[in-house]
């Protein structure tokens, strides 16, 4: 497997080594030691999740400000652009963000560490997104920063309007969320 890092160091995107043959391909969607090994530290997920979203819909920024998430994330039908947010105070990138065009075609995974709120937004027809995170869903401390905070300024490659959960649609602004 490929291991680059981002623009911010501790996001990384992880490219699994696919081996296509006559049938099809196989790949190993996570290996627990080589992934320990990406990210120089060890590290235990307890959640799988998976959601499917038409064209256009946007959901985030997503974090919670207890029981914070590590997010290894991936697209297994469609096309997304997948966004970290460094919001950790005390980080030289605080407040900058880096996005990664995730597909079933590329396979392309992304490590979102703890300390950054993460959201995405489609760009085929329909995405099904699969991701494993560090510590379960507590919706007591989930947090949303506004998608289009100004400040943050995310160039989200969408056409037309996004589409919001109502939720989201409350998303703070970076100035007033809670950071880490
Ligand atoms: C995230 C989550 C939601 N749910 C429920 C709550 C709700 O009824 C329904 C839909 O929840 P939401 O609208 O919060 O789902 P969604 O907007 O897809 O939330 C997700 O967005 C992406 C960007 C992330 O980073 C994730 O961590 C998560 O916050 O599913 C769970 O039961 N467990 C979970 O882990």
């Amino acid at each position: 497997m490929i291991v680059t890092p981002t623009a911010i160091a501790d996001v990384l995107v992880i490219e699994p080594n696919v081996f296509g043959d006559d049938r099809g391909f196989f790949f190993e969607s996570f290996n627990h030691a080589k992934f320990e090994a990406a990210i120089g530290k060890p590290v235990k997920f307890v959640q799988d999740n998976h959601s499917k979203s038409a064209e256009n819909v946007l959901r985030g920024m997503h974090y919670q400000i207890q029981q914070p998430q590590g997010k290894l994330v991936r697209v297994v039908q469609g096309i997304v652009f997948d966004v970290a947010v460094d919001i950790r105070k005390n980080s030289s990138t605080f407040g900058q963000w880096v996005g990664e065009i995730l597909s079933a075609e590329n396979k392309k995974q992304l490590w979102v560490p703890e300390g950054f709120a993460h959201g995405f937004v489609v760009l085929s027809k329909t995405a099904e997104f699969l991701y494993k995170t560090t510590d379960y869903y507590a919706p007591e401390f989930e947090r949303c920063i506004a998608w289009n905070d100004p400040e943050i300024d995310i160039k989200w490659p969408i056409n037309g309007a996004a589409l919001l959960s109502a939720k989201d649609q409350l998303g703070k602004s970076f100035a007033e969320a809670e950071h880490f």
